[in-house]
């Protein structure tokens, strides 16, 4: 039977990244993804800005929404200082299950928690499941329509505290505009544009950073 792309990146990080060594497993699945098969990763330009992000927020508690292969969870994961907590929502099964492998051979898993479900499902359950007062960063990257909603239900929630740093992708390609109008107009949100390029193109795209007021 054909195997997936997802099946296709993991077999590619097993033949050529160090088992344990984060960078090297970011570092097979770009050059997958620019030599063979171009998958929806945040990719290694978007990916700079990312990392500059986590390392200046030092986060202890951070949450993404849309693990898919899981290349954002262990350039994340690879960054978090010893006892913090990176909580991912997946809900396809087929792509948690690809992403739990490539996050093992990363060696990243204990600094990780994948769960399987729906953000909308989760987002309400993350302080009785995980014991999560507030996240201290949040990573956007699941279907471009649910950052709105999701980003309303986390405040609903008390998810987020003065200082909580959203982190959304793809706020040009595909876009997500009606949650750009919102943490741009909105009084409760600082933010700020990082133009970049869609992964593994020349296309613009960039990651909206927006800094919650409380
Ligand atoms: O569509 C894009 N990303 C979606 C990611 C979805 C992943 O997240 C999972 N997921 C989705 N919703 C939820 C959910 N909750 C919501 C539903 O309940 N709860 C949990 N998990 C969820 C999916 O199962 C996938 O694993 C994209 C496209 C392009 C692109 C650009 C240009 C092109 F030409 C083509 C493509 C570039 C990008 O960087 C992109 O991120
Ligand atoms: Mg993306």
């Amino acid at each position: 039977t054909q195997s997936t792309r997802p099946q296709r990146l993991l077999g590619a990080v097993q033949k050529n990244a160090t088992r344990g060594d984060p960078r090297s497993v970011v570092q097979a699945i770009d050059q997958f993804c620019r030599q063979k098969e171009w998958a929806m990763n945040v990719g290694d330009e978007k990916g700079c800005i990312l990392d500059s992000v986590v390392s200046e927020v030092n986060p202890a508690t951070v949450l993404e929404l849309g693990t898919y292969c899981g290349y954002s969870t262990v350039r994340i994961a690879s960054l978090l200082p010893p006892h913090a907590k990176l909580i991912t929502l997946e809900f396809n099964p087929d792509f948690a299950a690809i992403a739990r492998q490539v996050i093992a051979w990363a060696g990243v898993e204990d600094k990780v928690h994948l769960v399987e479900g729906a953000s909308g499902d989760w987002i309400p359950k993350m302080t009785e499941q995980f014991g999560v007062k507030t996240f201290d960063l949040v990573f956007l990257d699941h279907w471009k329509d649910r950052y709105l909603p999701d980003t309303m239900l986390m405040e609903e929630c008390g998810l987020l505290r003065k200082g909580s740093i959203l982190l959304a992708d793809n706020v040009i390609c595909p876009g997500t505009p009606d949650y750009l109008e919102y943490v741009r107009s909105s009084l409760r949100y600082e933010s700020q544009y990082f133009k970049s390029h869609l992964e593994y193109t020349k296309v613009e795209d960039g990651l909206e950073k927006s800094v919650f007021l409380g």
